[in-house]
């Protein structure tokens, strides 16, 4: 039997930042269609692992491959949500053309572009937003916008770095299934950060947990759930507690070796 080869191939990937190692050893595959989350502690290396897979930062060593080929800048089937979204957003835009802007870059029809535009507005609750400028929106609004950007761009790779950080616990949940929802919908691969775990075992296939730095993934957890995933149902059966303990453990037994005693953020 043939086995399917991997969007995504990272081997052994390193990182300094002068003689500081951020990133160590850092090997792993996403298979096609996969939601591959990243989880760890705060300063563990996550968003340095991110901007190298996504080519926005060269690793120190070791290779990223996107589909068989070097990563060497973001390649045109990506699309990036980072963490800063007062970064991400074109100010002298509206919020409807930052949308577009990549649509159109990439040669989309302009009737496409405005169906595609309005649809993930609407999807991310900025439909009445469309008009304005980023800086008239909240740090919510402007994330949402750019996860808008993001879906209207239909990419093969989702890659998100912490994107539901600075929104409310409703429209964070609402965003989750969308993401999810996207996926099977156009079966893109989804590359995700996170620190918090329940996000990270309520979303993904797998979930790789990383130490502080220098930064290695100490385990890869199947997440063994139905694929169908619900707010309520999912998070009440039985397996996804064990799931989320065991990644919960990873974790808190990484910060400690690393640490001492526990950190607070991990306690469960
Ligand atoms: N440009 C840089 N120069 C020097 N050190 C850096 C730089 N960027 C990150 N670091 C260091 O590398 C380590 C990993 O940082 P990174 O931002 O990748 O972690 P993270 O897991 O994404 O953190 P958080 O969850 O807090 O966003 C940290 O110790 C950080 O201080």
């Amino acid at each position: 039997m043939t086995q399917t080869p991997p969007i995504l191939h990272v081997d052994r990937l390193a990182k300094d930042y002068g003689s500081f190692r951020a990133l160590d050893d850092i090997t792993f595959d996403v298979a096609p269609g996969e939601f591959f989350t990243i989880v760890g502690p705060s300063g563990a290396g996550k968003t340095t692992l991110l901007r190298c897979l996504t080519g926005l930062l060269e690793p120190t060593s070791g290779t990223v491959e996107y589909q068989g080929q070097a990563v060497d800048g973001v390649p045109r089937e990506f699309a990036v949500v980072l963490q800063d979204y007062s970064r991400s957003l074109l100010p002298w835009f509206s919020v409807e053309k930052n949308v577009a802007l990549p649509l159109r870059a990439h040669g989309v029809a302009k009737a496409e572009v405005a169906e595609r535009t309005a649809r993930a507005l609407a999807d991310v609750g900025l439909r009445d937003a469309a008009r304005k400028h980023p800086g008239e929106l909240s740090g919510g609004m402007q994330q949402r916008a750019a996860i808008a950007r993001a879906i209207a761009y239909q990419p093969e790779v989702l890659v998100m770095d912490e994107p539901f950080a600075s929104v409310d616990a409703q429209t964070r949940a609402d965003l989750e299934d969308l993401v999810l929802t996207l996926r099977e919908e156009f079966g893109m691969t989804v590359v995700f950060v996170t620190h918090d775990v329940d996000e990270s075992v309520y979303l993904s296939d797998r979930v790789a947990v990383v130490s502080k730095s220098p930064s290695r993934i100490t385990t890869v957890v199947d997440i063994d759930l139905p694929r169908q995933r619900d707010q309520i149902a999912t998070k009440e059966l039985p397996r996804f507690s064990q799931l989320r303990s065991e990644v919960f453990a990873e974790i808190r037994n990484r910060v400690r070796d690393v640490d001492g005693p526990t950190s607070p953020e991990y306690v469960i």
